[in-house]
């Protein structure tokens, strides 16, 4: 399954991995979107989960999130987590500002026992813009050393560079 918050650019992640080629023609996904993506003879069952609903998308600040409690929209992540073998939570690494967002949903997501164990990748997207927040950073502001009950990777990429290879810059696995 793969989270994260609104245009943190999950949907172009499934479409690097599907076709092979970055497109730059994609829309805010509605809901979720299942894919197969067939790799030799490993086929990827892959859910594709917006970050947003749309009926609750201007429901995103923090204050709201702790005062109303788990939001329904993003309690549909765990649903779309259960019984994967591995969770990929994409992050805009260049909108330092939604990184405390991201790091209580990322967090509050692990928290669901359902989910215990299960490893994580952490891809810190958009390494091309200005300003962008290197992995070591990720690591800090998100938390991810925090994480014990599971293996948990954080990379930093750039989808939009993605013509022949996704541009890793320090590669750092944490456990
Ligand atoms: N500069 C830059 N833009 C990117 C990159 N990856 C994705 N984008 C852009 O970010 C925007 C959001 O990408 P999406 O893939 O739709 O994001 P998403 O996470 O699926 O968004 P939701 O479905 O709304 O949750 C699009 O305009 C993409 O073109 C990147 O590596 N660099
Ligand atoms: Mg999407």
């Amino acid at each position: 399954a793969i989270v994260g918050l609104q245009a943190s650019g999950k949907t172009s992640f499934v479409n690097v991995i599907g076709s092979g080629q970055w497109s730059e023609d994609v829309v805010p996904t509605v809901g979720f979107i299942f894919r197969k993506v067939r790799k030799g003879n490993v086929t990827l069952k892959i859910w594709d989960v917006a970050g947003a609903w749309p009926f609750l998308s201007s429901r995103v600040s923090l204050d709201v999130l702790l005062s109303e409690g788990q939001p329904k929209f993003r309690s549909m992540w765990e649903r779309y987590c259960h019984g994967v073998d591995a969770i990929v939570f994409i992050i805009d690494s260049a909108d330092p500002e939604k990184f405390n967002t991201a790091r209580f949903e990322l967090h509050q997501l692990l928290g669901h026992p359902a989910l215990n164990g299960v490893p994580l990748l952490v891809l810190g997207n958009k390494n091309d813009l200005e300003g962008h927040v290197p992995v070591k950073d990720l690591i800090r502001d998100l938390q991810l050393d925090k994480i014990t009950d599971r293996p948990v990777s954080c990379y930093s990429v750039c989808l939009s560079c993605f013509v022949a290879a996704v541009e890793i810059d320090a590669p750092l696995v944490l456990r």
